[in-house]
């Protein structure tokens, strides 16, 4: 933003700065017969303050002519094509049991002058008086894929806790919940989900039935259609255009339309005109709470999937990773019956073409790792590998950004900008600096921008076969390897078990770590049983001859408390010698307990760190955390060992033996 020195938004009156409008001359000049070489500009073409105001915005122009959409062969006009996409809105929003959608009408109701055409409810059939309800005699306003600059002002204007922060990123608070709440996820269980999907112990599917489904959703829908206006995005998801998704996602705040907006696959104007009906809804009336009197609700959160239905309610958490994590789930869903994997992973791409995905719990390091200034980022956390090579199934990303600092992460730093969702972070009041080591709203802080805000982002964001396969773990006890070269086995017994190992709340002194199991390493999001998604990706490392690393991000010299965090430099570096496969070159020797393949030096790594034996002071120490994780480890995986991993029962066993020996 033009600074222009004045300070508290106060309007300079440097002359080289003045826009248009005429000087106001209060006084006479000193002598009135000098000519006045007033630089300012003719009079605004405006006769009053209405038609100046009106001056300001211009209508925007498409990229390309606006074509006639076709359809069925039939030319329909530009008018027709917006009555289709507004009757599309309305069925979208329609009750389930009035029979008719909403009243809809286009465009910000604090525009009164712009209150546009009507768009007259679909009546499927003649609607009997007694079934109108007091939201089916008002209109409800659409404000459908607005910009981000719109959504800042209506984010500014009516959502409490919105700020412009000093570097341009909107600042927001999602509200009570700062996380995700698996616990309150569920998926309706029918004929359809039955057999396909994963039920049961350690499953996240935890099953509703379809009545209940309906009534949540018709608790959002009504909550919707009460307001004045809500917001609606249609975008993409997966930038493979043959397995492309569209989504529809409808919410009461601006903040959500934005974080969508940045987060989803942003359509042209051109597809947005043949956009027609999408392939998946979300209703977002996390404002609202689900009824804890409804069958199933454990709280007043509820987060449910439909996938019959092609729907998602979101009720009582307006946390928006929820929108992204569940859609997510969809594609976990979708895209298996396919052939095609669904991962939770960051991918990113070489000068030379060599692909690499980054597997990973949260917060252990997948946007961090995946974000490199000297190769092309595909994405940071969702993508699909399919016959013909990998794609983002997103059009941004989600980074943390507690510590955050420009040195180490200045990609990301510099993504922080104008059009950028910060959540829940804190800020000076007065300059708006954020300080990204306030952690008094939470400490899961983050950032949403889109894909390009990263300068080397590979757009589309595609790519060839991954060569390597990157398994992060963030390892609180401190015995896991900074790196590791796995085998097929190992890498599949390592991907089922999805284990890191986080400290949760450090206020109150020392605590013990506590491992997490994470099948596929994102158990909250798969659909089907982790062998499903395994088999998958030993049949396609094997096809590809991709090279499994297991990486501990997380501690040295000691368990949490004792030693520290592996530094972001020597674990940069190890992906370099990953990524340039000068680590596949290596020295290497077998290590104890989980007989893993650890480099004996690498460049710019101290080679004492590549053994974590080494740093501990305590030796006994060292194998007692070892064999204890070792434990947990075997504890794990003993609910997977009845399970065969697609067709081949040799693989199956090889991975049954890959996890520790002792
Ligand atoms: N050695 C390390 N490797 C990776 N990340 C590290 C390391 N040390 C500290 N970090 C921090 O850990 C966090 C990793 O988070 P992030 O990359 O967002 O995880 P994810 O995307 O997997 O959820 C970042 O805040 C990063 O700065
Ligand atoms: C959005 C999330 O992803 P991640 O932490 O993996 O970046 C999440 O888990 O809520
Ligand atoms: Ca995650
Ligand atoms: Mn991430």
């Amino acid at each position: 933003m033009a600074s222009n020195g004045a300070g508290n938004g106060e309007f300079s009156f440097d002359n080289k700065r003045r826009i248009g409008l005429p000087k106001i001359q209060t006084q006479k000049t000193e002598d009135e017969n000098v000519v006045c070489h007033d630089d300012s500009a003719t009079p605004v073409k405006a006769q009053t303050l209405d038609e100046l105001h009106s001056l300001q915005k211009k209508k925007s122009a498409p990229t390309t002519p606006i074509k006639s959409p076709h359809v069925f062969g039939v030319a329909v006009s530009e008018e027709e094509r917006q009555k289709q996409q507004l009757q599309s809105i309305s069925a979208s929003l329609a009750s389930l049991t009035r029979e008719t959608g909403p009243k809809v009408v286009k465009g910000d109701p604090a525009r009164q002058a712009e209150t546009p055409k009507v768009q007259q409810p679909v009546h499927h059939h003649p609607t009997p008086a007694l079934n109108i309800s007091d939201s089916g005699l008002k209109f409800t306003h659409i404000l459908y894929n607005l910009s981000p600059a719109e959504l800042y002002e209506q984010a500014i204007k009516y959502e409490k806790g919105s700020f412009i922060t000093s570097s341009g990123a909107l600042a927001t608070l999602s509200g009570a919940k700062t996380g995700r709440s698996p616990r309150d996820k569920r998926v309706v269980r029918d004929e359809t989900t039955e057999d396909d999907l994963w039920w049961g112990k350690g499953s996240p599917n935890i099953e509703m039935d379809e009545q209940t489904f309906l009534i949540n959703r018709e608790r959002a829908v009504d909550y919707l259609c009460s307001l004045e206006k809500v917001f609606v995005n249609d975008q993409f998801l997966n930038w493979d255009p043959n397995n492309r998704i569209k989504v529809r996602i409808v919410s009461a705040r601006a903040y959500h339309s934005l974080f969508m907006h940045n987060m989803c696959i942003r359509p042209t104007p051109e597809e947005l005109e043949d956009f027609g009906t999408p392939d998946f809804t979300i209703y977002n009336a996390g404002q609202f709470p689900c009824n804890r009197y409804t069958h199933y609700m454990t709280s007043s959160t509820s987060i449910d999937i439909n996938l019959a239905r092609r729907e998602m309610v979101i009720l009582g958490t307006q946390y928006a990773g929820e929108m992204k994590k569940g859609l997510f789930g969809v594609m976990h869903y979708l895209m298996p019956k396919r052939q095609i994997l669904s991962l939770h992973s960051g991918c990113n791409m070489g000068k030379e073409g060599d692909v690499a995905l980054f597997f990973g719990l949260s917060g252990t390091g997948k946007t961090t790792l995946s974000t490199d200034h000297n190769r092309y980022l595909i994405g940071d956390d969702e993508h699909c590998w399919s016959d013909h090579g990998v794609s983002n199934i997103e059009g941004g990303c989600y980074a943390k950004c507690i510590d955050l600092a420009r040195e180490k992460e200045p990609d990301i730093w510099n993504a922080i900008k104008f059009g950028t969702v910060l959540e829940n972070v804190v800020f000076e009041e007065h300059a708006r600096e954020v300080d990204y080591t306030d952690k008094s709203v939470t400490e899961n802080t983050r950032a949403a921008y889109p894909i390009e805000y990263i300068p080397n982002a590979k757009i589309p964001c595609v790519g060839p076969h991954p060569k390597n396969v990157i398994l992060l773990a963030c390892d609180a006890f401190g015995v896991l390897p900074p790196v590791s070269k796995l085998n097929l086995a190992q890498t599949m017994y390592h991907f089922i078990s999805g284990y890191t190992a986080l400290v949760a709340g450090t206020e109150d002194g020392i605590k013990e770590p506590t491992a997490t199991f994470s099948a596929c390493f994102g158990a909250a999001f798969i659909m089907l049983h982790p062998t499903k998604y395994a088999a998958m990706l030993a049949e396609k490392m094997q096809k590809h001859g991709a090279t499994g690393w297991l990486v501990n991000t997380g501690w040295s010299g000691g368990s949490y408390g004792s030693g520290s965090r592996i530094k972001l430099a020597y674990t940069r570096k190890i992906i370099d010698a990953i990524h340039s496969g000068a680590l596949l070159k290596a020295e290497y020797k077998k290590t104890e307990v989980f007989g893993l393949e650890i480099p004996t030096a690498l460049e710019g790594v101290p080679s004492e760190i590549l053994d974590p034996v080494n740093t501990w002071p305590d030796k006994k120490a060292h194998k007692d955390t070892l064999l204890k994780l070792g434990g947990l480890f075997r504890k794990n995986f003993e609910v997977f060992t009845n399970y065969k991993i697609g067709s081949d029962s040799n693989l199956t066993e090889e991975i049954l033996a890959a996890g520790p020996n002792f």
